[in-house]
């Protein structure tokens, strides 16, 4: 069977594949993976496309802020169906709101072709492992004798490495639901644990040993327990949103409004993880320097989308301090730099001597430091600090 996946796992900035921190191997047999521009003829030759390219919240128009940008979407689509032979099966693999596969025109005059919704579950740092041991393959069709051949055709592809009993069909509707609901939910726990987290700080309770004690239950189970400076990521955030747009757009205000709230307690543990840093330093940051560990949004990724960094490091810069030193073990420098130069709070800060400096050794970034704040939990920032740190400190 040929498949054609448009478009694999590509940084925006780099264009560099994403294979970051997982080995990858496969049998050495006659080439199986083929990476090609030629979209007409890859297209025209496969049984099955899958279009993974990105969909992320509109920034303008209506639903600016909250739902989904398709632009990109559509263009792949409007050309995919051009270039398709008849009987191609058309999977999206992108996340995209409730009702695409329908409200989609994916459709050559004459020419019938089965949409299939296959969302995508990986998360950025164990990309291929969660490829490999996936803990489910989700296949949603229309309740049609041909959708169902379809999701039964590309559910075979995923069998000859994910057992049957993992592999769920559904109907394409609840597939596309279902993936934005399984990043709400997850972003629902980091914030729910992050609001008890700010009552623990009052309480004197401890966060990690209440969701330790809470963990145990297994209708709870411990995953996603862990409180700190809120959810990061490309994925989260927008999906949330679009979850909230998508309500909107159904007329269920409460809904809508439920799920906005996951965002704003997200924003309330960033902001009061910055408060506590300022508090922590009398009030001011004038004269000091604060170190910053960690840029990407978390461990074993060099990616920065949302990353809780970017928003503490704005929010440090319109305290004035004298330097904020950055470090992070997988970021590029001059990536970190291009981005930081970006902020509006910067020239205000350079205007009063201060400074933005990205340092590609985390004990030079710490030198002289008066706090150095661990914004991405990387395992070489978990050590406990040598005399080398100490001294530098
Ligand atoms: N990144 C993740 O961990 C992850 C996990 C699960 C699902 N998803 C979903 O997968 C989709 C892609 O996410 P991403 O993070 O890989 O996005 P991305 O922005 O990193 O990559 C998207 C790619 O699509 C390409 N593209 C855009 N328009 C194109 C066109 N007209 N023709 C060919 N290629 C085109 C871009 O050049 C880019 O390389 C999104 O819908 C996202 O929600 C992402
Ligand atoms: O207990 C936790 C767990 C995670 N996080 C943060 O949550 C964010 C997201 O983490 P994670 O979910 O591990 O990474 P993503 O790559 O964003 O993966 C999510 O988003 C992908 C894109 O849709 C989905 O495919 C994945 O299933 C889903 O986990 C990061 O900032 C983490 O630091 C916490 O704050 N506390």
């Amino acid at each position: 069977m040929a498949l054609f996946y448009l478009w694999l796992c590509s940084t925006p900035r780099t264009g560099n594949l994403q294979f970051a921190t997982s080995a990858v191997s496969a049998p050495a047999s006659s080439p199986n993976l083929v990476f090609t521009t030629d979209l007409p003829t890859s297209v025209s030759e496969a049984d099955v496309v899958l279009i993974a390219v990105n969909t992320p919240t509109k920034s303008h128009g209506r639903g600016a802020g909250e739902a989904t940008d398709m632009a990109a979407f559509e263009v792949v689509t409007e050309l995919v169906s051009r270039h398709a032979n008849p009987g191609t099966i058309i999977v999206e693999k992108s996340t995209v709101p409730c009702r695409t596969a329908k409200l989609l025109a994916i459709h050559r005059p004459g020419v019938h072709f089965d949409v299939l919704s296959n969302p995508e579950f990986l998360a950025a740092g164990t990309a291929v492992a969660d490829l490999l041991h996936a803990d489910r393959i989700l296949i949603g069709s229309s309740n049609t004798p041909s959708g169902h051949r379809a999701a039964a055709a590309l559910a075979s592809v995923y069998a000859s490495w994910i057992p049957q009993s993992r592999i769920i069909t559904t109907n394409v509707f609840s597939s596309e639901l279902a993936k934005l609901v399984a990043n709400a939910m997850l972003a629902q726990r980091i914030s729910s644990i992050n609001s008890i987290a700010a009552v623990c700080d009052e309480t004197g309770a401890d966060v990690d040993e209440v969701a330790r004690a809470i963990g145990a239950d297994p209708r709870i189970g411990r995953q996603f327990l862990r409180a700190g400076i809120g959810f990061g990521g490309s994925c989260f955030k927008k999906d949330v949103l679009s979850l909230v747009y998508l309500a909107e757009t159904l007329v269920l205000p409460e809904v809508a409004d439920y799920w906005r709230a996951v965002i704003a307690m997200n924003e309330f543990a960033r902001n009061r993880f910055v408060s506590r840093v300022i508090k922590g330093l009398n009030n001011t940051l004038a004269g000091k320097k604060v170190t910053v560990l960690g840029y990407a949004f978390k461990k074993d990724t060099n990616d920065t989308r949302e990353s809780p960094a970017l928003d503490i490091i704005r929010s440090l810069a319109e305290e004035g301090p004298k330097e904020i030193a950055i470090f992070d073990p997988l970021c590029i420098p001059a990536q970190i730099m291009d981005e930081v130069s970006g902020f509006a709070g910067l020239r205000a800060l350079q205007s009063r001597g201060g400074r933005v400096a990205v340092y590609a050794d985390a004990y030079a970034a710490c030198q002289g430091s008066h706090a150095v704040l661990i914004t991405t939990e990387f395992d070489e920032f978990k050590n406990t600090p040598s005399e080398r740190t100490l001294e530098h400190l």
